[in-house]
């Protein structure tokens, strides 16, 4: 069966590799896309992609439902949208593959319990590459031995949220397994606000924002005398198209909210 796929975000940075990712996929058709520019044209009048890509572009979900009758949503937008596309798919019984980050816990929560109620299947990925759900899968075991952690992520200087996604799903995991404890001097002031980082739990976590950077990460463990590195790079947007593809793929069969790709990779 060929899975009928729709985009929101297709003109983004991630949405132009997922566009032409889809489009080359055997088992998945590109249906539409859902975008507020260029309503009522196709993708081919954005002069992003070549002119056989001919998706109709809709800026209403339940129009675009109504029209192309999509199985899946593939959402990499911004933090401003991203729930209300979420919530609006799982009621329109289109199944959401989520990459965009900055969801708060309620959100996650609230998303998490429509999926349990209306049994479609939802899968939210704050990182869709192999090696950085891996980084965050060794970080967790680690800490369970060395529980003194801070998170340094580094990214491109045009993204929105921060922390990223990648470094709270990191503290989140880390959280299951680590008891609270504040970290450092408990005396320690700082100086200049924000010097110490955003504080999950009593971890650290520094957010850097850089031209040149795509989407890196080191996680930091420290005990008596060592310091344990695990570090991840993503050098291009290759890097989580399989994750996307395999999410898609996987969404089908689901029937609640799967928050992270270590639990569909296994
Ligand atoms: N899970 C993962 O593995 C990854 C996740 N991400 C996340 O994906 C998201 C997108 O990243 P990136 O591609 O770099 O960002 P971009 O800003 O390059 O792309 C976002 C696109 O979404 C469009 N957009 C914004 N609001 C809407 C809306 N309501 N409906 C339709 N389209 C909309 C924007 O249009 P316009 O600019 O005109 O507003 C833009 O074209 C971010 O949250 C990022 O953190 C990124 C990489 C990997
Ligand atoms: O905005 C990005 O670029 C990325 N966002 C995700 C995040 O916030 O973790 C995933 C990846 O790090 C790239």
């Amino acid at each position: 069966m060929t899975i009928r796929v729709t985009i929101a975000g297709a003109r983004g940075r991630m949405g132009q590799e997922a566009v032409h990712t889809i489009m080359k996929n055997p088992d998945m058709e590109l249906v539409s896309v859902l975008d507020y520019k260029n309503v009522g044209k196709t993708l081919e009048d954005t002069n992003l992609f070549p002119p056989s890509y001919g998706a109709p572009i809709f800026t209403d979900l339940t129009e675009l439902y109504e029209k192309t009758k999509p199985d899946v949503l593939v959402d990499l937008t911004s933090p401003e949208s991203v729930y209300k596309h979420t919530k609006k798919a799982l009621e329109l019984n289109i199944r959401p593959v989520v990459g965009t980050t900055g969801f708060t816990d309620e959100e996650l929560e609230e998303l998490t319990a429509i999926a349990k109620t209306t049994g479609i299947g939802c899968i939210i990925a704050p990182n869709f590459a192999v090696g950085a759900v891996l980084m965050m899968k060794f970080a967790q075991q680690a800490a369970k031995y060395l529980p003194d952690v801070e998170i340094i992520e580094m990214h491109h200087d045009q993204k929105l949220d921060a922390p990223s996604g990648t470094g709270m799903k990191t503290a989140n995991m880390i959280s299951k397994i680590r008891p609270v404890h504040e970290q450092g001097h408990p005396k320690e002031k700082e100086t200049i606000e924000g010097a110490r980082g955003a504080d999950y739990d009593g971890m650290r976590i520094h957010s850097v924002r850089l031209p040149g950077l795509v989407a890196h990460q080191q996680v930091l463990l420290g005990g008596e005398g060592q310091l344990l590195t695990i570090r991840h790079d993503s050098f291009n947007r290759g890097s989580f198209m399989s994750g996307i593809v395999l999410s898609v793929k996987t969404v089908m069969n689901l029937k609640e909210l799967v928050y992270g790709l270590e639990h569909i990779i296994d």
